[in-house]
């Protein structure tokens, strides 16, 4: 090892220590705050909670301090607001204790766009004084607690004070998490919104699949039922059922998978034209190359109803050839029979 990566590493290891030291003020002793204190606590920071019944709140670590919110307040310049927004309002009447502070927003709503502006801007109205932070809101108190965030590493961090966002990226980071600065206090609202978007990225695959089969269904449906019956009056219904969609089924699984693999050249191109691969795609561009594993995932399902359907065919053939060759033994049975008994009364005769 160099001597520079020597200097880096004790360099590193000096601001661990100091962050070690680093009080944490957690106001609410709820699912959320009590998850994050913890984490914190154990990754060294000293952690101080403030709550409306102090003497209530048990089962903390020993040395986590519980404090009324006032004094919790006083005991750190940076504070974890693990409250619901519904209840902010009490924190107008510590605007005095938190002037000057960082004030830490993890709230998330329960639908979208819920309220006019975001919580953090909101918390920010109501305590002008303070720095604020949207951090740690896509992570779950249950992933903190059983230290399962492989899934869910990424925190989502905006702010207007620069210094104070780099602050609460360390804890972030600290505590195991991937802070990811998401820019001013402005992308909260989006950030609040992240939780409640349930399958982001499937969306468009799912509209574009559905689209892409109502368009193909009826162009068979044309093709295939209606212009034979105007023509020749010939009744092709039954092709609906299975006939069709197992026409329909491979088109798409292949048209899916050209999908997959299209965005990948149109941004070959698009980068060989700008001659850099280091300049932002356009967002239409980039959304599409998010999609691509969706994609691919619609398109193997589409490939795996047609190969159910091809198995069902050849069954709809054999009970087909089943029955007539049923009705044929009986037909020919039946003719032997009379047969024998017209050469029966012939020789009766
Ligand atoms: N649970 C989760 O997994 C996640 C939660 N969040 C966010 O964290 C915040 C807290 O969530 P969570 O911990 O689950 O909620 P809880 O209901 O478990 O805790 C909320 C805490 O807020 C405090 N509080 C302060 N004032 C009031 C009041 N007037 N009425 C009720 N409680 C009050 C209470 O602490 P005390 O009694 O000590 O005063 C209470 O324990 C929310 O904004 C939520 O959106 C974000 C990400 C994930
Ligand atoms: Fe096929």
């Amino acid at each position: 090892m160099g001597k520079s990566s020597l200097k880096e590493t004790s360099f590193a290891m000096n601001m661990n220590s100091v962050h070690s030291r680093e009080t944490v003020c957690v106001f609410g002793t709820g699912d959320f705050g009590r998850s994050l204190g913890n984490k914190m606590f154990q990754c060294g920071y000293s952690v101080v909670f403030g709550s409306r019944n102090p003497e209530l709140s048990g089962l903390h670590p020993k040395g986590i301090e519980v404090l009324s919110y006032k004094e919790a307040a006083q005991r750190s310049d940076l504070i974890i607001i693990a409250i619901h927004r519904e209840h902010y309002n009490f924190l107008i009447e510590l605007a005095e204790e938190l002037q000057g502070k960082i004030l830490v927003d993890i709230s998330n709503n329960l639908k979208i766009n819920q309220y006019p502006e975001s919580n953090a801007e909101y918390l920010a109205e109501l305590v002008p004084g303070a720095k604020i932070v949207k951090a740690f809101n896509t992570i779950s108190a249950w992933a903190l607690q059983s230290g399962t965030l492989d899934a869910s590493r990424q925190a989502f961090v905006c702010g207007d004070d620069k210094e104070s966002k780099q602050r609460v990226m360390d804890i972030g980071r600290t505590i195991g998490l991937t802070p990811m600065d998401q820019g001013s206090l402005k992308a909260a609202k989006e950030i609040e919104n992240y939780p409640l978007q349930l399958f982001p990225m499937w969306k468009f695959p799912l509209y574009l699949s559905a689209a892409l089969c109502v368009f193909y269904f009826v162009y068979c449906l044309l093709r295939e039922v209606i212009y034979p019956y105007i023509q020749e009056e010939k009744d092709n219904t039954f092709f609906l059922a299975i006939s069709i969609p197992n026409r329909i089924f491979p088109g798409l699984a292949l048209n899916l998978l050209a999908l997959v693999y299209l965005p990948g050249i149109i941004a070959a191109i698009l980068q060989l034209y700008r001659g850099t691969k280091y300049s932002r795609f356009p967002n239409w561009l980039d959304h599409w190359m998010l999609c691509r594993k969706q994609l691919g995932l619609v398109a193997l399902a589409f490939a795996f109803l047609h190969v159910m359907y091809t198995l069902v065919i050849p069954i709809r053939h054999y009970v087909r050839w089943k029955w007539s060759s049923r009705i044929i033994n009986q037909v020919t049975a039946e003719r032997q029979s009379r047969v024998s008994e017209c050469l029966m009364l012939g020789s009766l005769k």
